[in-house]
């Protein structure tokens, strides 16, 4: 791989919150930048608490986030983005592949590539009106995957200072794989550098795409790093030795557990957090759904405290 890999972190709604964001940036630190999940207006209007929090500057101190938004059309764009300048971030990120029903029923997220009238408003409004580094995130359309190709004459009209693509149309959600042959054709015609996101789990991965599109240098991970937090340093042929490499997974876990206890009071919302970390964390043990067992069937946080060491003790490669 050349030195010039540069990586980014997916934004994964539930998962990658300030708390794993600046664990891990505290941790392992190899990521350019930190996606934060998206806000978006929900029931009243309203932008949930979390996905404020999750935004708030004093989060995310000291970390290279950009912050995202889904909306549907230019005056909920204008709303949303508001409220990002007004935390003082200078970066914005566009997200047009959310493929759940609930964000594409409303015109959200991958309905937006259909809908090209919407889309272009969205961006002359953006573009006239705030100063943000804008980028786009996007999948392969809604059901066809050539109907992107119809696209780059658009994303070609405006400055976005990167374009994100995970080769996945809507309806796919995260079944079957992503299409690396689309995404390198895709590239060959856009003929700009674009950010590869989807399925990166191993080197290997990394290495696939690279044979189709030899000048891929940026990519963004998700639940790859979720599920190995050394995948980074195993592309770049950094991993530690297997103890320093024991430690460093420990104190990565035992800092955000003790992150998410001091975020929140309610033990139950704790668990909760706890679960979904391992739910991916659980693939960096040698038997992932064994190594899980205890933590899934854990009541309370009490008997999560009792469970969790023994993970470490038997499961850890
Ligand atoms: C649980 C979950 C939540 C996600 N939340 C978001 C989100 O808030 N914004 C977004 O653009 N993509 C979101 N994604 C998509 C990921 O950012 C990423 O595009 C996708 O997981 C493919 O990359 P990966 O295979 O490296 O994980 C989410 C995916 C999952 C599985």
């Amino acid at each position: 791989m050349p030195e010039s890999n540069s990586y980014s972190l997916a934004p994964l709604q539930g998962f990658t919150d300030f708390v794993f964001r600046s664990c891990y940036h505290r941790v392992f630190g190899d990521i350019q930048a930190y996606y934060i999940p998206y806000i978006s207006f929900g029931p009243g209007n309203k932008i949930r608490n979390s996905q404020l929090r999750d935004l708030l500057p004093e989060n995310n101190m000291d970390i290279p986030v950009i912050p995202q938004i889904l909306c549907s059309n230019a005056e909920e764009m204008h709303r949303l983005a508001e409220i990002v300048k007004n935390y003082g971030y200078t970066k914005l990120n566009l997200n047009m592949g959310c493929p759940y029903p609930m964000a594409t029923n409303r015109g959200r997220g991958s309905a937006l590539l259909e809908n090209r009238d919407e889309l272009k408003q969205i961006f002359d409004h953006l573009f006239s009106n705030f100063q943000f580094e804008v980028s786009l995130k996007f999948r392969a359309g809604m059901t066809d995957e050539n109907s992107i190709f119809e696209l780059i004459p658009i994303l070609k009209d405006y400055p976005f200072s990167k374009l994100i693509f995970h080769p996945r149309t809507a309806d796919q959600l995260y079944k079957g794989s992503a299409n690396r042959e689309l995404y390198a054709r895709f590239v060959q015609e856009i003929n700009l550098p674009i950010v590869y996101n989807g399925d990166l789990n191993t080197p290997a991965d990394l290495e696939q795409i690279r044979q189709l599109n030899p000048t891929q240098s940026e990519w963004m991970l998700g639940r790859g790093i979720l599920s190995d937090p050394f995948l980074i340093r195993k592309i770049d042929h950094r991993l530690p030795e297997i103890q320093q490499q024991r430690e460093l997974k420990r104190e990565f876990h035992d800092s955000i557990f003790e992150e998410y206890q001091r975020q929140f009071s309610d033990q139950g919302q704790v668990l909760m957090k706890m679960k979904a970390f391992w739910s991916y964390f659980a693939n960096s043990f040698s038997n992932p759904s064994k190594a899980f067992k205890p933590v899934k069937k854990a009541s309370s946080l009490a008997k999560f405290k009792t469970n969790y060491p023994e993970i470490f003790h038997n499961f850890e490669l």
